[in-house]
């Protein structure tokens, strides 16, 4: 499908008055018609596209419309609108049955990657990703320390198919295994052996999400967010069990909400059987994670 550089110019002009009327960050049109047209960073910033007297669409420019009808009328996520999103060095797969990974998650890798180094025996062996979604943190994983399995659980099936297709896309099926079940419940047999325990869980406090943007609260799986009355259900769930699963010595990293590091560190003391237990903040000094190790005999 074939338009001229100044149809597809009018169209974006026309989608840019738009998006400011409906509060939509003007910058999505770039992210789409990169998707859809293809075009590059600079030529769209200096609209030199305008003068091409031909360019390619994946889609005929009434369904590229529609398509920003959709973003700018249900508000509906463009990632759900292009099923993909960009995370580390991915291009992800995404739908409606998995949560949007999160540039701020991305950062779980590199702690993970900063603890690695200074506690060497954690580069092999077997690590979980608990409540996998679209499987963007077993992936960043995997990828980043070729020594180990990552072994990935959600209990949603669309979630595990997502990620299983990402995994397949990325070539690295053989490095993490995937399981259907409620956190721990599938990986019995590996009680005691694991070197360490990532997750990003539901942590919003049930009352809060129909609050959220509409992006998030109409769009995002609710599985995906709600962490219960006070948020902490699932962090209070994987602070108890995660004894069992991890080998002493072993290392424990959750995402949590802002606000939420105190009690959380709380429950790790309270427990007995964590040691240095740490809240971690993101790139812009926010407290988004929580780690701590298992104690040592
Ligand atoms: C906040 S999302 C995180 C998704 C992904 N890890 C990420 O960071 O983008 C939480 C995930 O936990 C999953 N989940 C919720 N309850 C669960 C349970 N009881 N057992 C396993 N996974 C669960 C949801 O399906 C969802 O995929």
């Amino acid at each position: 499908m074939w338009v001229s550089g100044s149809q597809l110019w009018l169209w974006q002009k026309k989608a840019r008055e738009e998006a400011i009327a409906f509060n939509i960050p003007p910058q999505e049109i770039n992210w789409l018609l990169r998707a859809v047209a293809g075009l590059d960073g600079l030529s769209l910033r200096l609209e030199t596209y305008k003068t091409q007297p031909r360019i390619e669409l994946k889609m005929p420019l009434s369904e590229l419309n529609e398509l920003w009808q959709q973003r700018l009328c249900d508000r509906l996520p463009l990632q759900y609108l292009l099923g993909t999103t960009p995370w580390r060095q991915f291009e992800l797969k995404v739908t409606p049955g998995v949560l949007i990974p999160r540039p701020e998650t991305e950062l779980i890798i590199d702690l993970v990657l900063e603890t690695v180094e200074t506690h060497p025996h954690l580069a092999s062996g077997d690590w979980v990703d608990l409540g996998t979604g679209s499987g963007a943190i077993a992936l960043g994983l995997a990828q980043a320390l070729p020594q180990i399995t990552v072994h990935a659980v959600d209990c949603s099936p669309e979630a595990l198919s997502v990620a299983q297709e990402n995994a397949q896309t990325l070539h690295l099926t053989s490095r993490i295994k995937f399981y259907q079940g409620s956190w721990w419940e599938p990986l019995e047999g590996l009680q005691g052996t694991l070197k360490g325990m990532v997750s990003n869980p539901p942590y919003i406090p049930s009352a809060e999400i129909p609050h959220l943007q509409p992006e998030v609260a109409h769009h995002e799986p609710h599985l995906a967010l709600d962490g219960g009355i006070d948020g902490l259900n699932a962090l209070r769930y994987l602070i108890k069990t995660a004894p069992t699963y991890l080998e002493a010595g072993g290392f424990w990293l959750v995402e949590m909400m802002v606000g939420q590091g105190a009690a959380i560190l709380n429950l790790l003391t309270e427990s007995g059987h964590y040691q240095t237990p740490k809240i971690r903040p993101d790139l812009t000094g926010r407290e988004r994670f929580v780690s701590a190790f298992i104690n040592s005999p």
